[in-house]
């Protein structure tokens, strides 16, 4: 593995006094296994979340036939009494017990000990440690400026290089598709195909296919032979989008290419060899799945060589500014002229929560943008704090619901224009969708925008998870 450093070569002859690399402290625990059949068995960890179980996906694994196999947590960041940790049950069959108490969710203080099944746990002192954060307040086309995300930053610049696999997890609309873009394109593969493949809008009859490709004739609909995801993404990079959602009965096929580096068209005896590099997302917990035996271990580990997760909007603090500046600029740039966030405004963006992350962010500056009159952005034009937009409905019928004459022309202006624009567009897409059966690049072609953006449009309007025999 090579890593890339900023760090400038040390010149021959002269002596070079090194930065001292920017670094930012973490909490980090440790636990003991003081009784039960993995007595002496520690863990020490400085995530934000570590887990205990008999299953391999676990921080802390142990051999006790009496624990399950996602057994219980320890949150470090979730706040609390000071010095305490949050200890969850994760649904054991034998419990988790404090004290003598069954517990199910409970704050924890160095020197307390765990005991679950014959097993007892100590929990030790915590102390601090230092992790290393970039330098840049970018990577690719990601933005922040904010600790957790320039730890992140720091993480990629180094695996940007190698053909490690990564899995990338974080709420909905936080950034997944864009690091996995970020990572194509600092990447020596850059100028190969950047393919996605997206698992959640796989119909399952297709799912295969889309995965190995096929040949004309191997089944009804295969009107022309067609590569898979692998073979298009030969020489470049592969995202495996939502791939908690990939059936289980499909999980083995994938594990076969990415073991073995090699394809074979449905209805092909011809075995194709591929160099992809695979980056996987998903805004589920992918342990707790294994746990349930909803995902298979084997190709868990096989994704998540470097695991990597991204915070919460709403822990990025600053960030949020930092990116409502610069879609604010992104969306007037092409309509001319400058738009500015008023103070209250500003105010108003940092103290909302975000629950649908960077995505909602972005789509409230477009409409904001639209809605500032002089210039300025005003709190009122962020519609925060109230219901979103209003996207109608479709009715039985399929059509748009609109309100009726009375009730739009009660609203103001604007208001009343973007409820048609959204019934229009909702009306307009999903049209374009059922001309091309689900198949987003055809659709996207047809409408003469890109994929990428009608993806965005989709998801804004609830109509993503439409049948899409993608890639
Ligand atoms: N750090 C960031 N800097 C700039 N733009 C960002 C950042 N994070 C996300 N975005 C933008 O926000 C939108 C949502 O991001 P993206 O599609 O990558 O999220 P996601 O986590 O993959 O969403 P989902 O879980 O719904 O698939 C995109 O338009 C993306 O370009």
């Amino acid at each position: 593995m090579t890593f890339r450093s900023d760090e400038p070569r040390e010149a021959a002859m002269t002596t070079s006094v090194a930065r001292a690399a920017p670094s930012r402290p973490l909490r980090r625990v440790m636990l003991r296994v003081t009784d039960g059949p993995d007595r002496d068995a520690q863990v020490q960890t400085a995530r934000p979340r570590l887990t205990i179980g008999r299953s391999a996906v676990n921080d802390l694994v142990l051999t006790d036939s009496s624990i399950s196999g996602l057994h219980a947590e320890l949150q470090l960041a979730a706040g609390g009494p000071h010095g305490a940790v949050l200890l969850r049950d994760l649904g054991s069959t034998n419990g988790t017990h404090v004290g003598g108490v069954r517990i199910r969710e409970a704050w924890i203080e160095p020197g307390a000990t765990i005991q679950l099944g014959k097993t007892a746990i100590a929990f030790l002192a915590e102390d601090e440690v230092q992790v290393p954060i970039s330098r840049q307040t970018h990577f690719g086309a990601l933005l922040g400026q904010s600790p957790g995300m320039r730890e992140l930053f720091a993480v990629l610049e180094r695996i940007a290089d190698t053909d490690m696999s990564v899995l990338v997890g974080g709420e909905t609309g936080s950034g997944k598709e864009l690091v996995a873009r970020a990572l194509h394109d600092e990447s020596p593969r850059h100028k190969g195909p950047f393919v996605v493949l997206d698992c959640s809008a796989l119909p399952r009859e297709l799912a295969e296919a889309a995965i190995l490709g096929h040949r004309k004739g191997a089944f009804t609909s295969a009107l022309e032979s067609r590569a898979g995801a692998f073979e298009e993404a030969h020489g470049g990079t592969l995202f495996l989008d939502e791939i908690g959602e990939l059936p289980l009965e499909l999980q083995p096929k994938l594990l076969r290419v990415l073991d073995r580096r090699e394809v074979q068209r449905i209805g092909e005896t011809q075995v194709r060899k591929v160099d992809v590099r695979v980056v996987a997302a998903t805004h589920r917990d992918l342990k707790t799945m294994v746990g349930q035996a909803q995902f298979r271990e084997d190709l868990y580990f096989r994704l998540s060589v470097m695991n990597v997760e991204l915070p919460p909007l709403r822990e990025r603090g600053d960030d949020i500014l930092l990116l409502a500046e610069k879609f604010v600029s992104d969306f007037t740039r092409p309509r001319g002229g400058a738009v500015v966030l008023s103070p209250a405004a500003r105010r108003a963006l940092t103290a909302h929560p975000w629950p649908g992350n960077v995505r909602e962010l972005k789509n409230t500056i477009e409409r904001a943008v639209h809605f500032a009159s002089a210039g300025v952005i005003e709190p009122a034009d962020l519609f925060l704090g109230r219901p979103s937009r209003p996207v109608p409905a479709p009715t039985p019928a399929g059509e748009p619901a609109v309100a009726g004459d009375d009730a739009l022309f009660a609203q103001p202006f604007k208001e009343a224009k973007q409820a048609m624009v959204d019934a229009f567009e909702r009306r307009y897409f999903a049209r374009l969708l059922e001309q091309h059966d689900g198949n987003l690049s055809r659709a996207a072609a047809a409408a003469g925008i890109t994929r990428y953006y009608l993806r965005e449009l989709l998801k804004r309007l609830g109509l993503h998870r439409v049948k899409d025999d993608e890639p």
